[in-house]
């Protein structure tokens, strides 16, 4: 185990949904889905301090969500309260994931306090329970949990792990943020598709989003980054949010491409991945970084490590 003074730091990485489409609802009112979740090589970086006081404290993160509805800092007390954890911790993420965009940050961010403190606070709890534990957080905490890539059903809680190959990914952040209750709302949703088989979606290996038709008609602007994207190959939107992406064969294609999407948003480059990078993290020794640089500076160079 680190020593408890110092710092550990820990990816959070985004995801995409190469698919998603609802198939019905349930009597509490959630949705249940069909969705392929695409873990990326890229994301937040999340730094955890164990404290003596059991205090859970957050000192750096998701800039304008109060602290308490921070869902790293939730994640942290649910877990210190479900286990009867008497320590407790300091939280400062480096938030690189845009926020509401569908690209899984808040979720990613609680799944890997779960992970890290499960670790740091020698728990021991199982993935399982720990998957459990994070559903109560969201819908989306249980794929990161998890760690594998995967087809999901359920609400997005029953999963497969899925091989997806190592494409590359441009992601394009349209700066429209979108409440994902409210979106679920909405009368225009199509809550009856068909249900798909993995193999319907392996021919195309990307799908359609059950949000894309919305969002389109709200926000010209997601509506033409999907049509540059059309124009371009194969892409789409991700979750219910205001991130699109394009999918590539090569980090060539992609900064290619990343040149005539910038036009239209922020641009970033990623990799799928089937394994999540916190898991590989979890196997090996703790990156750690000096209190100085994690608590006064957001900038990965102050952080002192290398890019996860
Ligand atoms: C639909 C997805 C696909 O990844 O959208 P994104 O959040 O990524 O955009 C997610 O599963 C979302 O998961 P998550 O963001 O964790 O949502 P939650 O906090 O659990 O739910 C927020 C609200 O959305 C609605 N909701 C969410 C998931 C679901 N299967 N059915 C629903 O009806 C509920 O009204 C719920 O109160
Ligand atoms: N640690 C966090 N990081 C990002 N968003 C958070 C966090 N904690 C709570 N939130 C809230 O959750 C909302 C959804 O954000 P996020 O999980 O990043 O994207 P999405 O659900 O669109 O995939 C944000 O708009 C924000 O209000």
């Amino acid at each position: 185990m680190a020593d408890a003074s110092q710092w550990t730091l820990w990816p959070a990485p985004a995801k995409l949904n190469l698919l998603l489409q609802i198939t019905g609802r349930r009597s509490d009112g959630y949705h249940l889905l069909q969705s392929v979740f695409q873990l990326l090589d890229w994301g937040d970086t999340v730094a955890l301090r164990p404290r003596s006081d059991g205090q859970c404290r957050r000192r750096a993160g998701a800039e304008g969500v109060p602290v308490d509805d921070d869902l790293a800092v939730r994640a942290a007390r649910l877990l210190q309260t479900a286990s009867g954890a008497r320590l407790g911790a300091d939280i400062a993420i480096l938030k690189q994931i845009p926020m509401g965009g569908g690209f899984g940050g808040g979720s990613s961010d609680a799944a890997t306090v779960l992970l890290a403190l499960n670790r740091l606070w020698a728990l021991d709890w199982s993935i399982d329970a720990l998957a459990e534990l994070g559903l109560q957080l969201g819908a989306d905490v249980p794929v990161f949990v998890r760690g594998r890539s995967a087809w999901a059903e359920g609400v997005g809680d029953v999963l497969q792990p899925m091989t997806l190959g190592e494409f590359w990914y441009v992601l394009l952040d349209c700066a429209v943020h979108s409440e994902t209750a409210a979106l679920f709302q909405s009368a225009e949703l199509t809550r009856n598709a068909p249900g798909l088989k993995m193999a319907d979606f392996v021919s195309s290996m990307v799908g359609r989003n059950a949000f894309a038709p919305l969002l389109r008609s709200r926000a010209p602007r997601i509506a033409a980054a999907l049509d540059a994207i059309a124009r371009l190959g194969i892409g789409g939107l991700t979750g219910t949010g205001g991130g699109c992406f394009l999918r590539v064969e090569s980090r060539a294609e992609a900064d290619a491409a990343a040149v005539t999407l910038a036009a239209l948003g922020r641009c970033i480059i990623a990799r799928g991945v089937d394994r999540s990078p916190l898991m590989l993290q979890l196997d090996s020794a703790p990156l750690t970084a000096a209190a100085g640089r994690v608590e006064t500076t957001q900038n990965w160079d102050w952080w002192g490590v290398a890019k996860w």
